[in-house]
C-alpha cells in the first residue's frame, strides 16, 4: 500500500475555498486511509496471536520429547552402569576361580608324575626281584642235578666195595674152613703117629709140607686178614669220607634251600609289597585321572576365559594403538598447510549423500576435521559430541542394538585378521611320501605348545567320549554344503557316505588362539588358501627323485599297487605346479633328512618370527 504524507504548503486567498473543499476530500481520505490501517493492525494482531498460540504449542511439543529422550537417557546410562557393576563382579570372581582351579591342576599334576615314576621304580625292582628268582630256582636245578649224580656214583661205589668184602669174606670163610680142616688132619695123624710110628716118619715129612703148607697158608690167613682189616679200613674210611661229603653236601644244600627258601620268601614279600604299592599307585592314579576328569571342564573354561582375557585385551591394546594414532594425525595437521579442496568438496558431498543413520557419516566427519585442521581438540570433540548426541536421539534401542552387533562383527573380523599378521598359517606341501610328518613330528617336539592342526568338520554324528570343537565339529549335511557353495573350505571330501572337511575359520582359529596353524594339504588346497584371507606362508617339499619317492613308498609298506600309481601320478603333477613361478615361499629338497630338517626350522621359525608382519 502507498501511502503519501500530507503536504504542508502556502497557498494563494483565491484559493483558499477550493482549498477547504481539497482539504475536506484529503481529510476523508485520510479517515478512510486510518481505518484501513486500524483494520490491517487489527487483522496482524489477530494473526501474531495465532502464530504465538501456534509457537507455544510447537514449544510444549518439543519441551515433551527432550524430556522423554532425557529419560530415556537416564534409564540407558542406569542399565549400563548396573552391567559394568555385574561384568565386574563376575571378572573378579572367575579370576578367583581361575586361580584356584590352576593351582588344583598343577598339584594334581605334579602327584600324577610322582606316582608314576614310584609305578616305574617298583616295576623295575619287580621285575629285577624275578631275575634273580630265576636264577636262583636255575641253580637249585644245577645243584640238584650234581646231587643226585654224586649220589649215583656213591651207591655204585658203595655197592662195589660191598661186593669186593663179600668176595674176601667167602675167601677168609674158605681159608678158615680148610683150616679147620687141616687142624683136623693134623690131629687124625697125631692120633695116627702114636699108632703107627712107621708111619710117623713118612708122615712127619707130611707134617712137615702140612705145617709148610699150614705156615703158608697161615701166612695167606694173615695176609688175607691184614688186606682185610686194611680193605674194612678203607671201606670205612671211604663211608666216612662219603658219609662226610654227602652230610657235607647235605648241609650245603639244605643251606642252599634254605637261602633259596629265605630269599624266595623275602622276593614274595617284596612281590606283595609290590603289588600292594602298584595297587596303591594304580588307585591313587585312577584317584587322579578321576581329579584330571573332574577338573578338565575347568580347564577348557580356563582356557577360553583365558582366550575371552586376551582377545580383550587385544581389543584394549588396538584401540589404544588406533586412538594415540588418531591423536598423532589430529595433532600433525595444520591449518596453513595446502588443503585439498577437491578431497574436502569430495569428502562433504560424500557426507551429505550418506543416510543419517550410516556410521559412515561420523567418520566422514572426523576426516573432514583433520583434513581442514580444527586441532583445537575441544571443538572438534564438541562438534563431534553434537553430532553424536543429536545423532544418537534419533536412535531407537533396536538400531543401537543392530549397530552394536555390527560393530563387534566387524572389529571380530579386523582382529582375526590382526591376528592373521601376527601367527600367520604355514601350508607344507609336497608330493605324499617326501617326509613331511617326519619332518613335523620333529619340528612339533622341538616346539612343544607353538603350532596347532585345524579341526575338521565332519557331518558324522559324534561317537562316544567325542566333543564338538575338539575331535571334529560337528555339522549337518545341510551347513556343510552351505559352506562348501560360499567356498568356506580348503580341502573337503566324502568318506562312507560323510562329509569331511577344512574350513578356513578353523584355520583362523588356531591363530586366534595364538598358534601357528600347520596345514599338510594337496596342491588343490594350496591354490584355495590363496584365494583367502589367511595370510598364509608356503612351503613345498620336494623328494630327491621320482625314483627315490617310489622307494620310500614301498618301504612304508602303506600302499596297494594301485594306490602307488596314483600317488606318483599325483606326484608328478605337484612338481610341475611347484616350478610355476610365486607357487611356494620356499622349496626344500629333502635328500638328507638332517639338511631338510634344518632348511624347514629355519623357515617356519624364521628367527623366532613365524613370518610375523608388522
Ligand atoms: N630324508 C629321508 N631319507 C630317507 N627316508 C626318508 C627321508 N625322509 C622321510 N623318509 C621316509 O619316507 C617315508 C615317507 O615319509 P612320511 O610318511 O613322513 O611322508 P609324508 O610326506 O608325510 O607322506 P603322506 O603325505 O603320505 O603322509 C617314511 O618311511 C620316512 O621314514
Amino acid at each position: 500500500m502507498i501511502r503519501t504524507e500530507p503536504r504542508r504548503t502556502l497557498r494563494h486567498p483565491r484559493n483558499r475555498a477550493s482549498e477547504a473543499l481539497q482539504s475536506n476530500d484529503r481529510f476523508d481520505a485520510l479517515v478512510r486511509d486510518r481505518d484501513t490501517l486500524r483494520a490491517e493492525v487489527a487483522d496482524m494482531r489477530k494473526s501474531l496471536e495465532e502464530i504465538q498460540s501456534k509457537h507455544h504449542a510447537e514449544m510444549k511439543a518439543l519441551q515433551g520429547r527432550l524430556d522423554d529422550a532425557e529419560n530415556k537417557k537416564e534409564h540407558a546410562e542406569s542399565q549400563f552402569q548396573k552391567l559394568l557393576e555385574r561384568v565386574n563382579t563376575i571378572k573378579s570372581q572367575l579370576g578367583e576361580r581361575l586361580r584356584e582351579d590352576a593351582e588344583e591342576l598343577a598339584q594334581a599334576r605334579s602327584k600324577i608324575d610322582e606316582l608314576e615314576e614310584e609305578n616305574t621304580s617298583i616295576k623295575d625292582q619287580y621285575q629285577a626281584k624275578c631275575g634273580e628268582l630265576e636264577q636262583l630256582s636255575e641253580d637249585r636245578r644245577n645243584m640238584s642235578q650234581e646231587l643226585s649224580t654224586l649220589r649215583d656214583r656213591t651207591n655204585l661205589s658203595q655197592q662195589n666195595w660191598l661186593k669186593e668184602k663179600e668176595e674176601l669174606l667167602e675167601q677168609e670163610n674158605y681159608l678158615q674152613s680148610e683150616f679147620e680142616q687141616a687142624k683136623e688132619a693134623m690131629h687124625n695123624w697125631e692120633v695116627l703117629a702114636m699108632e703107627e710110628r712107621s708111619i710117623r716118619e713118612t708122615l712127619e715129612v707130611k707134617v712137615v709140607d702140612l705145617e709148610e703148607q699150614l705156615a703158608s697158608v697161615k701166612d695167606a690167613y694173615e695176609k688175607a686178614s691184614t688186606e682185610r682189616d686194611s680193605q674194612v679200613a678203607a671201606i670205612d674210611g671211604l663211608q666216612r669220607a662219603l658219609q662226610e661229603i654227602q652230610t657235607a653236601r647235605k648241609q650245603e644244600l639244605r643251606e642252599l634251600v634254605e637261602n633259596s627258601d629265605a630269599q624266595l620268601e623275602e622276593l614274595k614279600q617284596s612281590l606283595q609289597e609290590a603289588t600292594k604299592k602298584a595297587l596303591d599307585a594304580e588307585k591313587s592314579l585312577q584317584d587322579a585321572q578321576g581329579e584330571l576328569e573332574r577338573v578338565r571342564p575347568f580347564e577348557k573354561e580356563v582356557k577360553e576365559k583365558n582366550l575371552l582375557i586376551g582377545k580383550l585385551r587385544h581389543e584394549a591394546v588396538t584401540l589404544n594403538d588406533h586412538l594415540t594414532k588418531a591423536l598423532r594425525f589430529l595433532k600433525k595437521g595444520k591449518p596453513e598447510d595446502n588443503v585439498d579442496r577437491h578431497i574436502v568438496t569430495n569428502h562433504l558431498l560424500h557426507f551429505l549423500a550418506l543416510d543419517r543413520s550410516d556410521p559412515k557419516k561420523f567418520q566422514i566427519l572426523q576426516l573432514i576435521a583433520a583434513l581442514l585442521g580444527w586441532t583445537d581438540g575441544y571443538s572438534v570433540s564438541r562438534l563431534v559430541w553434537r553430532y553424536e548426541i543429536s545423532y544418537v536421539m534419533r536412535l531407537s534401542v533396536c538400531d543401537i542394538r543392530h549397530m552394536r552387533l555390527r560393530f563387534t562383527a566387524s572389529y571380530s573380523a579386523a582382529s582375526i585378521l590382526l591376528k592373521l599378521h601376527k601367527f600367520r598359517p604355514v601350508v607344507v606341501s609336497g608330493p605324499s611320501g617326501t617326509g613331511k610328518s617326519t619332518l613335523l613330528k620333529r619340528l612339533f617336539a622341538d616346539y612343544p605348545n607353538t603350532f596347532g592342526f585345524s579341526i575338521s568338520h565332519t557331518t558324522r554324528s559324534p561317537r562316544a567320549g567325542e566333543q564338538d570343537g575338539r575331535e571334529y565339529y560337528f555339522t549337518t549335511k545341510e551347513d556343510f554344503l552351505d559352506l562348501v557353495s560360499k567356498n568356506g573350505f580348503i580341502e573337503h571330501a566324502q568318506f562312507g557316505g560323510n562329509y569331511y572337511g577344512t574350513s578356513v575359520q578353523a584355520v583362523k582359529n588356531i591363530a586366534e588362539q595364538g598358534r601357528i596353524c600347520i596345514l599338510d594339504i594337496e596342491m588343490e588346497g594350496v591354490k584355495q588358501v590363496k584365494r583367502t584371507d589367511l595370510n598364509a606362508r608356503f612351503l613345498f617339499l620336494a623328494p630327491p627323485s621320482v625314483e627315490e619317492l617310489e622307494r620310500r613308498l614301498r618301504g612304508r609298506n602303506t600302499e596297494t599297487e594301485e594306490s602307488l600309481k596314483k600317488r606318483l601320478a599325483q606326484a608328478k603333477n605337484e612338481l610341475e605346479y611347484a616350478k610355476e613361478p610365486g607357487a611356494h615361499d620356499r622349496v626344500v629338497v629333502n635328500d638328507d633328512l638332517e639338511k631338510a630338517y634344518a632348511e624347514l626350522r629355519d623357515f617356519i621359525v624364521d628367527g623366532d618370527k613365524f613370518g610375523a608382519q608388522q
